[in-house]
Order: structure tokens, then sequence, then C-alpha cells
């Protein structure tokens, strides 16, 4: 049985000055997934990030989305096809209200002429829209709120909405558990779950248990190469994991 794979590369490689940092990766992402790119400190995982989402160009290989080849498209293209990095436009203005970052989000994504958004009629309907992004990321209460008085987790389920605001095919997560506490942790992982269900998400994370209870697929990067790939419970007792986790010295997911 052929698999649906949205996003798949081969060779994928990037040299720093001499210095392979990711070298020779082939992944394949299906679509509806949620796959995340684990493996020990300097395995190569956030550079791999930043060539899957063109933020850094690459030395070879080839990414494919959609069947199409992104090898050398921006950012901002990459983007429009539907794959899209969250907190790319990071587009969290601290003064403006919840509901208004994510108005502005959308405003984004339509990018037509200032004037165009003058019409009283225009503004109201973003704005339903807006609440509607809002609520989906469970901020409802707290949609007048500037948001830079958000908590630090709420901030990033509002860097989700305006992500969402660019209807992604495809998000690409960078360690969206970052610097989070319990709670918090809960919280995202419960709306990643949810914003998964139409959608396809690769994420870098560092949080094993998070990967181990959200993600379907995992891939395990050490030294720049694929070590492992398959469900957590397979990885997990690899015994080339167990020792590149080891090998790494302070290990990550505590
Ligand atoms: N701009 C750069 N120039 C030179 N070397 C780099 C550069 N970026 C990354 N590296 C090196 O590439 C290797 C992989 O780094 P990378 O940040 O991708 O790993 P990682 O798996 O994300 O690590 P961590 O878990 O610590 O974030 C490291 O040895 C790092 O020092």
């Amino acid at each position: 049985m052929s698999e649906d794979i949205i996003l798949s590369t081969s060779g994928l490689t990037k040299e720093f000055a001499g210095f392979t940092a990711v070298n020779g990766v082939d992944l394949k992402v299906r679509r509806g997934s949620i796959h995340a790119l684990i493996g020990p400190n300097g395995a190569g995982k956030t550079t791999c990030f930043n060539l899957l989402t063109k933020f850094l160009p690459l030395t070879r290989g080839q990414i494919v989305y959609n069947g199409r080849d992104i090898s050398r498209e921006k950012p901002a293209e990459i983007a429009r096809l539907g794959l899209v990095r969250s907190f790319q436009i990071s587009a969290v203005f601290p003064q403006l209200s919840v509901k208004t970052n994510v108005r502005v989000a959308l405003q984004r994504k339509r990018g037509d002429s200032f004037d165009f958004w003058r019409s009283e009629k225009v503004l109201s309907s973003l704005d339903r829209e807006a609440l509607a992004l809002v609520d989906a990321v469970g901020l409802s209460a707290f949609a007048e709120l500037p948001a830079g008085e958000l908590s630090y987790g709420r901030k990033r389920a509002l860097e989700i909405a305006t992500t969402l605001a660019l209807e992604p095919e495809m998000l690409l997560l960078d360690e969206p558990m970052a610097g989070m506490g319990r709670e918090d942790i809960e919280r995202i992982e419960a709306l990643i779950r949810k914003v998964s269900k139409d959608r396809t998400i690769l994420m870098v994370e560092h949080n094993l248990s998070v990967v181990a209870s959200l993600c379907d697929r995992i891939t395990v990067l050490a030294r720049g190469q694929v070590l492992a790939e398959g469900d957590y419970a397979t990885v997990s007792k690899d015994p080339r994991v167990v020792e590149a986790y080891i090998g790494s010295g302070v290990g990550h997911g505590h």
C-alpha cells in the first residue's frame, strides 16, 4: 500500500564551514500525522528544521512538499503553499488585544491594499473570524486583553492562533513546549492535538513525555543522521537511541 506522504526529503545535507550538521537525511512525513524530530544535543534538529522551513539554504539534497520541489523556495513562498512555521510571523504585538493580534494575522493573509480594510463590513467580518480563532485556541476569556499581559503559555497559544490564521495545511513547530510549566504543557498539548485533526504537524521537541503521548511517528537524529524511526515505543527501546542519549551526557525531556 502506498503511503500518503505530504513532505519528504532526500539526502538533506547542511554543511557549515567544513562541519556537516545535517548529513543525508531522508525523511517522510505522512499526511495527517503528528511527527516529531528528536535527538540528543547537537544532533542537528534545529538545523534540519531551519532547512525545512527554508530559513537556511541547503548544501545538498531535496525537499518535496505535496509533490513539488521546494528545495530552493523562500519561506514566504512555502507559506503560501500551506507549509507554515509557527512563530514565523512571531507577530504578537504586546499592546494590541489578543483579538486584534489575530485580526492583523488574518489581514496579512489577505494582503490587500490598506483602503480595503476601512470598510466596516470587512472589519466586522474579520473580527468574527478572529474571535473564532481566539476561541479555537481557548483564549475567549482574554480576547480583549493586551497580548503582553498573557501568561507565557497563553502567548504561545496566541501564536498558534495567528499561525492558524494563515490556514496552514502543514504546521512546523519549533519546541512548542519550551520554557513551559506542566499546566501550560497540558494546554498546548491538547491544542496541538485539536489543530492536528485536519492538518499535518512536524515538531522539534525536547520533552520526551510530550512526544510519547502526542506524536504518531518519531525520527531520531544523532550526529546529523537518522538513527531510528517509528512510533515512540519502538524508537525508545532501540539500543542505538538509548546509547545516543546516554552518550550525549545530559539527556532531554526531564
Ligand atoms: N551556524 C552554524 N555554524 C556552525 N555550526 C553550526 C551552526 N548551526 C549549528 N551548528 C552546529 O551544528 C550541530 C547541530 O546543531 P543543531 O542546533 O542543529 O542541533 P540540535 O539537535 O538542534 O541541538 P540542541 O538540542 O542542542 O538544540 C551542532 O554541532 C552545532 O554546533
